[in-house]
């Protein structure tokens, strides 16, 4: 293949007058993560069942392609190109997790010793292989998310489709999931991660996009992204009112909030800047209850940019407020 592994023009899709995608442009390249991200019904699944073909884009919409075929002309091909897993499992409870594998090998055609050596092979690689005889319903959440990974994999697809694969799992099973998803980008796969979770796509994505009112709000690294929202901040906080207007008087450079006896000055956290502000604390005889070292994160970006005052373009009051 060559080009994007997904590139997809003015993605459309309305539910009568609800539009949901409102002309979204999607790159993403082979071998990499691409995280999608955004609050609860912002469209990351209309965009997954789209780009998988489970449902057609408005008419409207501009080319899409994915796996280096067209969309429109040859979903056939996108199918045989991609796994999905996620909100909609293809997981079976009534069946043994064997069973469940053994059944996605039929339906990709392999032969039957093919299908059992791919199977055992995929449960050992997912540490199921011990409750590979009990019904799927048995399994935890984790080991069903681990499960329909799997069982996506035994088609080989070389994009995948994770649908919020870590939602409502428990901390160590989220970490795990990650573990899975680095292993499959190392093994060339192109993982296409929808997400609600900041951390998440910090940790693995290459590129995030964040969808907002039907749109891309911004893309880019982690790093980028970050870049978007204004630097970090000390936050210096006193009961005493006094302190707190000393303080005040002493660092003019600080936004001052005199409900909650906070001060809070612009500085990127370093050791040498925190040092020259407890000097000057220190000259002038004032210490604050509590010191707190702000940088930006992604719940920065995320919030500035899907906040409900956002201006136009990049998000310029501080983060705070933006909240
Ligand atoms: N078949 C449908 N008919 C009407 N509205 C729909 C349909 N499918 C989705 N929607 C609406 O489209 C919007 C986007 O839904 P979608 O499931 O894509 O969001 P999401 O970002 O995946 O959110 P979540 O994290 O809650 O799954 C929602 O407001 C939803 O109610």
């Amino acid at each position: 293949m060559t080009g994007p592994a997904i590139a997809a023009h003015g993605l459309r899709k309305s539910y009568g007058d609800k539009t949901v995608l409102d002309g979204v442009d999607l790159t993403v390249a082979e071998g990499t993560v691409f995280s999608l991200l955004g609050p609860n019904g912002a469209g990351k699944t209309t965009a997954v069942k789209i780009l998988s073909t489970l449902i057609s884009p408005d008419p409207a919409s501009g080319r899409i392609s994915v796996g280096g075929h067209d969309l429109a002309a040859d979903p056939q091909a996108v199918r045989a190109a991609i796994g999905v897993t996620g909100q909609f499992s293809a997981v079976d409870g009534l069946i043994t997790g064997a069973e469940n594998m053994l059944l996605m090998a039929d339906l990709h055609h392999l032969p039957r010793r093919e299908g059992r050596r791919v199977t055992a092979e995929l449960l050992e690689r997912f540490d199921l292989t011990e409750a590979a005889a009990k019904p799927a319903s048995t399994y935890s959440g984790g080991m069903r998310r681990r499960l329909d990974i799997a069982m996506t994999l035994v088609g080989s697809p070389r994009i995948i489709f994770l649908d919020e694969p870590t939602t409502g799992l428990d901390p160590r099973s989220r970490h795990n999931m990650w573990q899975i998803i680095r292993e499959l980008v190392t093994d060339g796969v192109t993982v296409f991660l929808t997400t609600q979770y900041l951390d998440e796509a910090d940790e693995l994505a290459d590129r995030i996009a964040v969808l907002h009112n039907g749109t891309i709000a911004a893309e880019g690294t982690a790093a980028e992204l970050k870049r978007l929202v204004p630097g970090g901040h000390v936050r210096l906080r006193f009961t005493d009112p006094a302190a707190h207007r000393a303080a005040a008087s002493a660092l003019r450079e600080a936004t001052r909030d005199d409900e909650a006896l906070t001060l809070q000055i612009a500085s990127a956290g370093s050791q040498r800047e925190l040092r020259l502000l407890l000097d000057r604390l220190d000259t002038a005889g004032i210490e604050a209850d509590e010191l707190t070292v702000h940088t930006p994160d992604l719940d920065d970006v995320f919030f500035a940019l899907t906040g409900p005052t956002r201006p136009a373009g990049i998000p310029d009051q501080p983060q705070e407020t933006a909240r």
